[in-house]
């Protein structure tokens, strides 16, 4: 079995944060590094990262730093940062890292600039790193207080899937493992925008049936999306694809989510860009997905809709309309 001792979680973002307490109650010891030095200090101090998980205590195991080649002593690494950030803090990493270093995407979404998956960007900037996705449904705050949740941990190597699950889960926190990284990568990045698609259908009050067929035929995208690229069936019907698209397609907790509802009742979105613009990660992987959906040759029509309305192409009525006037074919 391979020794996974230290933790050390780069980005002491919200989701960040929740891993540091999962790994610390998992019995790890964790370095988490925050870029800002006042967020590293406050959680030391206080025990509590006021800026991103307020009124949640951390676990006395967490030590945060802000000095990224500190975090790098460790047996294996989170990546927790925005997908849109990941190839340039990932190429921080370089001076600082072993060879053979186990490093766990948790960011969910694909490259916009160059249309790659994260592994691949991984794999670009950090070639000694070994590539480990996690993904599924997990709001930060609910996994950080402990509440219950299960997602999917995929790894090449299955022994490196067995000890990343004991090093990052626990009762509360439990990750599947799988071998699936392409899978596991296709559900977390395209149910961001699949999600901004519901929550435009709930803030335009279309109803409850609407959001339903929504979810299903979106979910049909993101199988035809898969199966043109190698995932397993299995991967996108579990928790990292159907799982974590019915949380963040039904609730306002998710970010994605309540940027469609903003959108679909017309309200001012750029705040909400603004203050949120890296993690509203559908933004950005919405016409990264489309265009390799096109160069794939796959129909994904709704996830088409959100790109067009989210880089301006098109109103939100026009892209409801043409949804709505696709002609009628067999189900698949
Ligand atoms: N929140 C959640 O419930 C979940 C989130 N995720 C995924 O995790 C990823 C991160 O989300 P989350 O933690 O919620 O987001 P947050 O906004 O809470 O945190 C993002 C973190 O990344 C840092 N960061 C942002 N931009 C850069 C950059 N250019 N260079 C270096 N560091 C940067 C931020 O630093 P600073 O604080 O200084 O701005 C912060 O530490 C996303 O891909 C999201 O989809 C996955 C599952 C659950
Ligand atoms: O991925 C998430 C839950 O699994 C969080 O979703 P949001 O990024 O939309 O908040």
């Amino acid at each position: 079995m391979i020794a996974i001792g230290t933790v050390g979680i780069i980005g002491a973002g919200a989701w960040g944060t929740a891993l540091a307490q999962t790994a610390a109650l998992a019995g790890r010891s964790v370095v988490l590094w925050a870029r800002d030095e006042r967020t590293a200090w406050a959680i030391n101090a206080r025990h509590e990262n006021p800026r991103r998980l307020p009124g949640v205590v951390l676990q006395p195991g967490i030590r945060a730093t802000a000095d990224i080649a500190e975090a790098c002593h460790a047996d294996a690494l989170v990546l927790a940062v925005p997908a849109q950030a990941l190839r340039n803090v990932a190429a921080g990493l370089t001076a600082h890292l072993g060879a053979a270093m186990p490093v766990v995407i948790a960011a969910k979404g694909i490259e916009r600039t160059s249309g790659a998956f994260l592994v691949d960007v991984l794999a670009e900037v950090l070639p000694a790193a070994v590539p480990a996705v996690l993904s599924g449904p997990s709001f930060a705050a609910d996994v950080a207080r402990g509440l219950p949740t299960a997602v999917t941990l995929a790894a090449a190597d299955a022994g490196l899937a067995a000890a990343l699950v004991s090093a990052l889960g626990h009762a509360a926190f439990r990750p599947y493992s799988s071998t699936d990284l392409t899978g596991v990568q296709i559900g977390g990045a395209v149910k961001n925008v699949l999600a901004i698609a519901c929550g435009i259908v709930v803030g335009r009050a279309l109803g409850a049936s609407a959001q339903a067929a929504l979810i299903a035929r979106g979910f049909a995208e993101m199988s035809r999306f898969g199966h043109a690229l190698g995932a397993r069936p299995e991967t996108l019907a579990g928790l990292s694809g159907l799982g974590d698209l019915v949380l963040t397609a039904t609730n306002a907790q998710s970010r994605n989510f309540s940027f469609g509802l903003a959108l679909g009742r017309g309200d001012d979105t750029e705040a909400l860009l603004t203050d949120g613009a890296a993690v509203t990660e559908g933004v950005w992987t919405a016409p990264a997905v489309v265009a390799r959906a096109a160069g794939l040759g796959v129909e994904m029509p709704i996830c088409a809709a959100v790109a067009a309305v989210v880089t301006g192409r098109i109103g939100l009525d026009d892209a409801i309309e043409g949804l709505m006037s696709r002609p009628l074919r067999p189900e698949g």
